[in-house]
């Protein structure tokens, strides 16, 4: 049966969502191999593996849920999309000359390319970016408390969820142990590419990334993204649609540092993940995903999370190519 795509989100078959949502969650909380939660924060090292839930918002506003998709996670670096999104807001196209715009075929947390490329980090999700952006974002409030507000405001209006949260213990254990990033921060700083004392940069990228959501929250929050930069759920406008394609189109080519490639192959849509086994994945015009499986690959990226949204992605015809 040739499988006809639904172009828009009031033109999916909830029926048809529904089963799959439960089918693939049914499949996938089975598996024995799961991936392992990151190693290197310590209150995501223990986390159980055996974690699983999924959400999606269509761009109608129908939610879709299946798992454990109400229970709170850390989304980690799936922060940098919301981040980067208020970055554009205030700086607009001026944060082009900081940062650049190109996959980075190296891991999210490597400091080779620095050197090599004058202190510009390849682009805004990889460790290197996203302090830039954090700093970008740092230089309008000056205080680090006050900008960590500012990216929880958001997050709370893109979500429509005035509960929405960082967890203080993941940001002080990732201040504790985030020795990497804080030599990324440190020559950044060293290049005149950070305005803001790199330990105020660091505070509020370890805050940002520490903010815990649901499945369900997560995939509310992302809805802009699926629906020309306007909220479903409200229908207030979050950036305009050319920003929207924008950021997708980043999220295509860097969503997943060294294993965006591979994604885009397999599942063949924008998508942002982190290290709390969470993935951000958006169907242009149709709906909001978010997955989490805490068990992680080589690259970081949920296991587990990727063939859920592979899954889904084939049965559904979501694919973007
Ligand atoms: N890919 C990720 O989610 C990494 C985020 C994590 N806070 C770090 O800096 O290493």
């Amino acid at each position: 049966m040739t499988h006809t795509p639904a172009q828009n989100g009031a033109a999916v078959d909830g029926t048809e969502l529904e089963t799959a949502l439960q089918e693939i969650t049914a499949e996938l909380q089975s598996r024995s191999e799961r991936g392992q939660p990151a190693d290197y924060i310590p209150p995501l090292a223990r986390v159980d593996p055996a974690h699983f839930g999924i959400a999606v918002t269509l761009t109608d506003n129908r939610l879709f849920a299946a798992g454990e998709a109400e229970m709170p996670f850390s989304i980690q670096s799936i922060s940098k999309v919301f981040t980067l999104t208020l970055a554009l807001g205030m700086a607009g196209d001026s944060l082009w000359r900081r940062v650049g715009r190109e996959p980075s075929g190296d891991a999210f947390n490597s400091i080779v390319l620095l050197e090599h490329e004058r202190g510009i980090p390849r682009n805004p999700f990889i460790n290197a970016g996203a302090l830039v952006v954090a700093d970008a974002l740092l230089s309008r409030a000056r205080a680090p408390r006050e900008t960590i507000g500012e990216i929880l405001r958001f997050l709370r209006f893109v979500a429509d969820d005035e509960s929405v949260a960082a967890d203080p213990a993941v940001a002080r254990a990732e201040k504790a142990t985030g020795h990497r990033n804080a030599a990324l921060a440190n020559y950044l700083y060293s290049c005149g590419n950070l305005n803001n004392p790199p330990d105020h940069v660091l505070g509020v990228y370890f805050h940002h990334c520490a903010v815990t959501m649901s499945c369900a929250q997560l995939a509310r929050a992302g809805a802009f993204l699926a629906n020309g930069g306007r909220n479903p759920a409200t229908g207030r406008s979050v950036v305009s649609p050319e920003r929207a394609r924008r950021i997708n189109a980043l999220m295509m080519t860097c969503g997943h540092y060294d294993g965006s490639g591979d994604f885009a192959y397999r599942v063949g849509l924008p998508s942002k993940s982190g290290v709390g086994g969470g993935i951000l994945a958006v169907v242009p015009g149709v709906a909001s995903v978010a997955v989490w499986s805490p068990g992680l690959n080589g690259q970081g990226n949920s296991l587990l999370g990727i063939e859920a949204l592979e899954m889904l992605s084939h049965r559904m015809g979501w694919s973007v190519f």
